[in-house]
């Protein structure tokens, strides 16, 4: 069993430790928070064992009621591997002690490349990573970039990318962030750091991506054209993401036009947290004009696309599964992962 160690206990985090709990290989050695919050009972009700950044808040977690197992170093000297999961900019901080101890981990997109010095998605390339003690796993958005282009990529070869990412403002716990109401050109400057970030995987990918962010909370929204090289139907680039574990389709019968019906539909499906891990790829859009030039919406949910990447990543980095898609089915069977569509 691989032990995992979550530095980081918060959106992300609860999500990642759940999944590793969920897989066959792995188990979760600890958790960690660095304040007393609704997140550490849950942890406490999952029977995560809580570590906690300082010792010296232990007594305010004991006086709520929970157990406090020790500081995060000795969490880490517990794990195979860590999964940093803290605010973006903290895991550049905590990389001296994973160097320092020995210890493989993995960073979150809001860590720059540079951090880990390689950035990972389990469809791209996977078998990149053993041997490096880090890894970076990319953004959501990118994450959903990375899994569309590259799918595309391999059935058709791509030219180019130019996409527009409507992100959405805050998570839905994040009652302190906006915007409430406005659009918000987030950066006015073009390209955002999406299409960059996207080549941090697919370097030779010609990608110019704009962005913005809208007063909601539950996934964002891509509009995404692509050139392809090889003409093509709309019928076969279906059949693409039929194909594809991690892209789900938002077929036309749903009904389904916005990030709030898509959301109502995976919380029917009874998804923990209503979590959609695959890209949510809206048929109706998808369009290929001309023979090579490609386009469609999709929905991305920010706090649920980078899970199971984080799992394969453990594997990858681990050098356990050799197999990129024998650890894709691992993972996507034990969350319970079947693309929608
Ligand atoms: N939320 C999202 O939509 C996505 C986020 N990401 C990336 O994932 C990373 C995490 O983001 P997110 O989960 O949203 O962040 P959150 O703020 O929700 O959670 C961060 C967690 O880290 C804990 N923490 C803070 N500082 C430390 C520390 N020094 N040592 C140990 N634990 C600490 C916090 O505990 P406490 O609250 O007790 O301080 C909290 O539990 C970021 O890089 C982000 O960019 C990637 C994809 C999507
Ligand atoms: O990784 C994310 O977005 P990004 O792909 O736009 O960087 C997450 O939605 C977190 O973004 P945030 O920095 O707006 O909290």
């Amino acid at each position: 069993m691989i032990k995992v160690a979550i530095n980081g206990y918060g959106t992300i985090g609860k999500r990642v430790a759940d999944a590793v709990a969920a897989q066959p290989d792995m188990e979760v050695i600890g958790v960690s928070k660095t304040s007393v919050s609704a997140e550490a009972y849950i942890a406490k009700e999952r029977g995560y064992p809580l570590y906690i950044a300082d010792l010296g808040k232990k007594p305010a977690f004991e006086k709520a009621g929970i157990e406090v197992a020790g500081d995060v170093e000795a969490m880490l000297k517990a794990a195979d591997i860590v999964v940093d999961a803290t605010p973006g900019g903290v895991g550049e901080k905590n990389r001296p002690i994973y160097e320092k101890l020995g210890k493989k981990a993995i960073f979150q997109g809001g860590e720059d490349h540079e951090v880990a010095g390689f950035s990972f998605n389990a469809h791209a390339n996977y078998n990149e990573a053993e041997n490096h003690q880090f890894a970076r796993v990319v953004s959501c958005n990118s994450t959903g970039l990375v899994r569309i282009i590259h799918a595309l990529d391999q059935a058709f070869g791509v030219a180019r990318v130019r996409a527009v990412m409507v992100r959405r403002g805050a998570d839905p716990d994040d009652v302190k962030r906006g915007p409430i109401d406005a659009i918000v050109l987030n950066p006015a400057s073009i390209p955002s750091h999406h299409g960059p970030d996207v080549n941090t995987v697919l370097p030779h990918i010609n990608i110019v991506t704009l962005a913005m962010i809208v007063p909601t909370t539950f996934m964002h929204m891509h509009s995404i054209q692509m050139d392809l090289k090889k003409e093509t139907t709309r019928e076969e680039v279906l059949k693409v993401f039929e194909n594809h574990s991690r892209i789900g389709l938002v077929r036309k019968t749903m009904g389904i036009k916005s990030n709030a019906q898509l959301r109502e539909y995976t919380q029917d499906l009874g998804r923990p947290r209503t979590d959609l891990w695959e890209n949510g790829v809206f048929e109706e859009s998808v369009s290929i004009l001309d023979g090579k030039e490609f386009y469609c919406f999709q929905a991305i949910h920010q706090e649920a696309d980078v899970v199971p990447e984080n799992i394969d990543c453990i594997r990858a980095l681990m050098g356990t599964v050799k197999d990129s898609q024998e650890s894709i089915r691992m993972t996507n069977e034990a969350l319970g992962l079947v693309a929608i569509g």
